[in-house]
């Protein structure tokens, strides 16, 4: 497969959320404009979005996430709808069709579910569709209890794009990825190619501290250290600009590029 021909694009909450907790209409807007423009360029975009808890705490006017595994399920089957709307209104102004896949990790164990996973994503291809994958929050609660480092969307896009033989591009609330958390560490310093994921590096990647998204830093890097094992390349970059997608593939230095030997 060429570069970047076959994407995979993983969006996080703090991107669909902004800092007051509202659904960053500017940002979707500009999300689904660029991977249209992606998609019309011959590419096949797969999108991985998290957010449906993060749109529900908004749309249901509450203060915080809650921490009862129930109420998120609640705000799951709640925000993943109006996700959807959200995501139907935003491309179809670029008249680009969107098709929902709600998946969960026994289908990467199932060989039957996983073949009717990538049939359906195959035929979306086909048909220039560009698929909107989430976690089935509602019946996969190892993610809500935050306990199963594994239960993220971070991973969960590294297994899609590894069975899709894609490339995978992560967008997050921070420029790249630091030799420390840049929000607790004023002299973190940005790293923009890593070719091989060291101890040094793993200890420099923590939790999050937006208090939006679940995974931090470290879901992150396990999915490119996952990424590059399979033999693909990942980039991480700052979701606040969609653009930057635009620049990944053009080779720009942006963001945190992973790659080793291919
Ligand atoms: N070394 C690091 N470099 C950059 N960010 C880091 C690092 N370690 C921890 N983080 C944290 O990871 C956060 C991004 O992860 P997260 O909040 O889960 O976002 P998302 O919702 O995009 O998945 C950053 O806002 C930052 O607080
Ligand atoms: N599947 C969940 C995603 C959980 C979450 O917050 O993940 P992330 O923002 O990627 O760290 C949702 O849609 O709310």
């Amino acid at each position: 497969m060429a570069k970047w021909q076959r994407i995979v694009v993983k969006v996080g909450t703090s991107t669909i959320v902004d800092t007051n907790g509202k659904v960053n209409y500017p940002v979707i807007n500009r999300l689904a404009q660029v991977l249209t423009s992606l998609q019309n360029e011959g590419r096949e975009v797969l999108f991985v979005t998290s957010g449906a808890i993060g749109v529900a705490i908004d749309q249901m006017g509450l203060a915080a996430r809650p921490k009862e595994i129930p109420e998120q399920q609640a705000l799951a089957a709640i925000g993943q709808g109006y996700l959807m709307s959200i995501y139907n209104q935003s491309f179809a102004f670029y008249k680009q069709t969107v098709g929902q896949v709600l998946l969960t990790y026994d289908v990467f164990e199932n060989p039957g579910m996983l073949a009717n996973t990538k049939q359906a994503i195959q035929e979306l291809f086909k048909n220039e569709v560009i698929p909107i994958v989430n976690e089935n929050d509602v019946i996969a609660v190892d993610e809500l209890d935050h306990q199963h480092s594994f239960g993220d969307n971070d991973h969960l896009a590294a297994l899609v794009a590894d069975e899709i033989d894609a490339d995978l591009i992560i967008l997050s609330d921070v420029d790249a990825l630091y030799t420390a958390n840049p929000n607790l560490d004023p002299n973190a310093k940005a790293m923009h190619y890593v070719a091989e994921i060291t101890d040094e590096i793993r200890q420099a990647a923590t939790g999050s501290t937006s208090g939006l998204g679940t995974g931090g830093m470290t879901t992150k890097l396990a999915a490119a250290e996952y990424m590059m094992k399979q033999g693909h390349r990942m980039a991480l970059i700052n979701g606040a600009n969609p653009d930057n997608i635009l620049s990944v593939i053009a080779g720009d230095e942006v963001g945190t590029h992973f790659e080793g030997e291919m």
